[in-house]
């Protein structure tokens, strides 16, 4: 405390003075826009503390790592109106600005610091009481603070120590939604402790995160955090490498330095789907499996905040806990395979296999084999050891069926045939083989318009069909520029890169149609950090094909007269929530003329709960 005033002298600071130095506008809509994943992945703490501050008259909040409030929640009745725009989204509460206070001296001590009444150095702020405990990221590097404030007198000394526990759940959080695909590991100590160290080493089996605790433990500088293997932290560290074991499996590592015990479980493993298998019959046929995805993605993966992409998540968290069939429907990078994915890992299925078949991408005679596969000697060309399909090797798992309106009339049929009675025959076989599976098939078309126009079994469409779900394009998504502010955030870390929008990028972002959606976003992001020079992304940084496409809209009038004709059709739309005849009449045009302009716009599948 007295090292903080000391501090809050030199920086000349009034002690009666009434600062409200912080960010509007613009520029805090930007600074949110930063922290989006950082909010994403403190949220559920947030939220879980929602009863308490209510009930106990109590404000919680969350800065960045200069002390700038990012969210503030809970009750402020007990501050007057005036002093409640100082406990604001972007207000700054650095100790340069307002002296000593929790959360900006926190950031300086880096540790839980608790701030009563009068110790704080401005007088407005003697009403008050505040907590602050620091956020450290999974690289043991400062990210922001966790701040409790609230009357001075209902400030009890127990709070210091809640406040430093939510902090290390919102850091545990943290470390399990950035290890996608890694191994996060729970280490307990042999000795009566009851604190859990969680580290996080990539496929290669390097340290890539860890939590306060591990860093304690195993006295991991933060330097090493990315650059230490696994095997020079734990004499018997490889054995995790090798093991493809299931969440139960204890096991012991012996820190090299200490020799120190820990009993170690595998909190995740998401290098590699047949990993999880806990199935016998899976494991068995896992070596077999074609190269599968690096890893299974889940829910937290899927970022966004728009209306419709919520909707969307929550329906198919509904979904997952079900064993109805899904069709997924939405346009090509929308995050189809990554929604069954998710569906996979929080369905009753996630022990067993994830398997996906592209059926638009295999040819007609391909496809019969990778779906049923064969056996030895089956046909010329075929493997001596006979190959076992997809419909086969996701037994007790979930398949994913892209593109199924691609499908070709004959398979179909044999698809049909498996879902009346859930066997299969491999080609050249003879033996019926039974399978337990649920099938998610996606695509980018209207399978119900693909039934009308014969194009498919209206049988197999009603096998198919159990719960719907529409991923909404790019285009039609509010959050543009949060997501993009999120793959940045990411594309940083890769290219070790400080890099921000500038003012005609960001609009780019909220303008600009995306018709390859999410994944071209990632792409052209990653190509235009890695042009820029000077830290500052702008337009011409995008890929060649991006600046033409904005080039021909401004350019050519016709068609940004379309565009034009486009967003409005779309906001009519979603006024009257998808009701094609009243829109049309507020359009003044006949409903007809509605569905073809819609079709030029992409809607060749229109459904009215897109809107
Ligand atoms: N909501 C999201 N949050 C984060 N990343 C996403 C999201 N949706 C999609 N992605 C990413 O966008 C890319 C495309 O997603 P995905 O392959 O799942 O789309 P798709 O609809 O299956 O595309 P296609 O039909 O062309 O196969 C992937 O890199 C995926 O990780």
């Amino acid at each position: 405390m007295i090292r903080s005033w000391e501090r809050s002298r030199c920086y000349n600071i009034e002690a009666n003075a009434v600062k409200d130095a912080g960010l509007e506008g613009a520029g805090l809509k930007q600074f949110i826009e930063q922290h989006a994943q950082f909010l994403h992945e403190v949220h559920p703490t947030l939220n879980r503390l929602s009863n308490w501050t209510k009930r106990s008259q109590t404000a919680v909040g969350i800065s960045d790592a200069k002390g700038y409030i990012i969210e503030i929640k809970g009750k402020l009745d007990f501050l007057n109106d005036e002093y409640r725009s100082h406990l604001r989204k972007g207000a700054c509460w650095s100790e340069k600005v307002r002296g000593t206070n929790s959360a900006g001296t926190a950031i300086i001590e880096k540790r839980p610091i608790a701030v009563v009444g009068k110790e704080h150095y401005l007088e407005s702020n003697h009403t008050l009481y505040c907590v602050g405990a620091p956020i450290f990221d999974p690289t043991g590097r400062l990210i922001g603070v966790f701040n409790i404030s609230g009357y001075y007198e209902k400030y009890h000394p127990t709070m210091l120590g809640f406040a430093d526990m939510i902090s290390k759940e919102m850091e545990d959080w943290m470390l399990l939604h950035r290890s996608h695909d890694h191994i996060v590991l729970a280490l307990v100590k042999e000795s009566a402790d009851h604190s859990r160290a969680l580290l996080s080493i990539n496929k290669d089996g390097f340290l890539s995160g860890a939590n306060r605790e591990a860093r304690t433990f195993l006295k991991l500088d933060n330097d090493k955090i990315g650059h230490i293997h696994i095997s020079e932290i734990f004499s018997n560290g490889k054995e995790i490498l090798k093991k493809k074991t299931t969440k139960e499996d204890l096991i012991y590592l012996e820190n090299q330095e200490s020799s120190t015990k820990f009993l170690t479980t595998i909190l995740f493993d998401n290098r590699r789907s047949h990993f999880y298998t806990g199935k016998k019959k899976a494991l068995q046929l896992s070596e077999q499996q074609p190269k599968q995805k690096e890893s299974i993605q889940s829910f937290h993966t899927m970022y966004g905040t728009d209306e419709k992409f919520i909707a969307a998540i929550q329906l198919a968290k509904k979904a997952a806990k079900t064993d109805y069939p899904i069709i997924i429907h939405g346009e090509s990078g929308t995050g189809k395979d990554l929604l069954a994915q998710s569906i996979h890992q929080e369905s009753p299925r996630s022990g067993g296999p994830f398997v996906a078949i592209n059926c638009g991408a295999i040819t007609k005679s391909l496809l019969e084999s990778e779906l049923f596969g064969y056996e030895a000697g089956s046909f010329t060309g075929a493997k001596a050891t006979g190959h076992i399909g997809k419909l086969e090797q996701a037994n007790g798992g979930t398949l994913f069926m892209d593109e199924i309106a691609e499908m070709p009339p004959e398979m179909q049929v044999a698809l049909l045939r498996v879902l009346q009675d859930y066997t299969i025959t491999r080609i050249g076989g003879t033996k019926p083989i039974p399978i337990d599976i649920r099938i998610i098939a996606a695509s980018h078309r209207d399978l119900w318009e693909a039934v009308q126009n014969g194009e498919f079994r209206a049988d197999l469409f009603y096998r198919l069909q159990g719960i719907n779900i529409f991923l909404p394009p790019l285009r039609l998504r509010s959050d543009r520029l949060q997501l993009a502010n999120i793959f940045l955030n990411q594309i940083k870390n890769e290219l070790g890169k400080n890099v921000i929008f500038s003012r005609d990028t960001v609009k780019l972002i909220e303008t600009y149609h995306w018709p390859g959606n999410i994944r071209q976003m990632i792409s052209s992001l990653r190509e235009a950090a890695f042009l820029c020079e000077n830290g500052i992304i702008e337009p011409h940084h995008f890929p060649q094909y991006v600046q033409a496409d904005l080039k021909s809209i401004s350019a050519n009038p016709s068609s940004s007269l379309q565009q034009a004709e486009h967003t409005t059709i779309l906001e009519v739309l979603k006024k009257t929530e998808g009701n094609i005849s009243q829109a049309a009449k507020i359009l003044g045009i006949g409903r007809n003329t509605l569905y073809r302009k819609l079709k030029n716009i992409g809607y060749s599948s229109f459904k009215k709960q897109n809107f």
